[in-house]
């Protein structure tokens, strides 16, 4: 697996797994085997209500824990600076392990305004070593702007919706400005649409290979790191082969052109959306 190089040292890898909705014993073969394929990158958050399953297939997968990157996320109920500390705690007790790899908040919830209070949670969580690198979530370049301008600090990655229907380059050109990876959610786009459409399946034929590993190595050339989440074993070695061939500016040109502003999902918005 090929990585990126955070702002603060770490290697990440250029893919990882979206656990979103694995749960339960089936939840844990369904994450091992995608250990056993090849992922070293594992998102969760404190909101899928799975961080204890993806803690229990990290020890069980015989992979050393160094070798594998795990994601959780801070929800925005837990926002204030006591109740965020505790949250982060209660997430790693869950996973069962020592520490988490990267932390995130989940959502900004402009509303609340109380993010910049939650990142200074984070960052104190990172000097006590309970979390290694830390980041956001669904953050728009105002709320980073304001996390540089009043705790110095930024993050190492921003987690965002990105498909080729929304392909969010302003916000990547932002985040790389800021020496940010950009992670993509969602990267093909919930399986939705994407295997008719006639311009990306031309493109697979092409390469001889499916259109979601097409779209997945577009994220790759574009500097993105995707996370697709899949429970079934095919699926998630198709979508990690995905480092044996490359797409031409072309046809990343034509990919990037599928964007339009209301491709997000139905009620995205980061500046409008609350999570709690
Ligand atoms: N930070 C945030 O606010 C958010 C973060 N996320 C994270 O991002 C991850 C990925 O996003 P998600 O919304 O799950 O959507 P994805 O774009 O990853 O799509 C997942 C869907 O695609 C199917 N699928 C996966 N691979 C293939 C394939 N090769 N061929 C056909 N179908 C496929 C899966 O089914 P099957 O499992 O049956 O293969 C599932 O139904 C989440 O799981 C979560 O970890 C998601 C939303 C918001
Ligand atoms: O899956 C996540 O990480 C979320 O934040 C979800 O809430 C997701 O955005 C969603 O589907 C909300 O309907």
């Amino acid at each position: 697996m090929e990585n990126y190089i955070l702002n603060d040292g770490f290697a990440i890898p250029k893919v990882g797994l979206g656990t979103y909705g694995l749960r339960g014993e089936l939840g844990v073969r369904q994450i091992e085997t995608a250990i056993q394929s090849g992922y070293r990158l594992i998102d969760s958050a404190y909101n899928y209500e799975n961080e204890g399953i993806v803690g229990k297939a990290i020890r069980n997968s015989g992979v050393s824990r160094d070798q594998i990157t795990l994601t959780s996320k801070l929800p925005g109920r837990y926002h204030e600076y006591d109740k965020a500390m505790i949250a982060i705690q209660e997430s790693i007790a869950r996973t069962g392990l020592d520490y988490i790899d990267l932390y995130l908040i989940h959502w900004p919830n402009p509303k609340e305004d109380k993010y910049v209070e939650a990142w200074q949670a984070l960052i104190n969580a990172q000097k006590l070593g309970l979390v290694r690198s830390i980041g956001t979530s669904n953050f728009l370049p105002e709320h980073i702007d304001r996390l540089e301008k009043e705790t110095g600090v930024l993050p190492a990655v921003n987690q965002v919706e990105t498909h080729p229907n929304f392909n969010q380059e302003a916000q990547r050109e932002y985040d790389a400005s800021k020496g940010i990876i950009t992670e993509a959610w969602s990267p093909i786009g919930r399986a939705t649409d994407m295997m008719s459409n006639d311009l990306i399946t031309e493109i697979a034929q092409a390469h001889n290979k499916t259109a979601y590993q097409v779209i997945l190595r577009w994220h790759i050339q574009r500097g993105f790191l995707p996370i697709p989440k899949s429970g079934n074993y095919q699926r998630q070695r198709q979508n990690i082969d995905i480092f044996d061939f490359n797409l031409s500016e072309g046809e990343v040109a034509k990919i990037n052109s599928m964007s339009h502003e209301d491709g997000r999902q139905k009620d995205q918005n980061p500046a409008e959306y609350q999570e709690f």
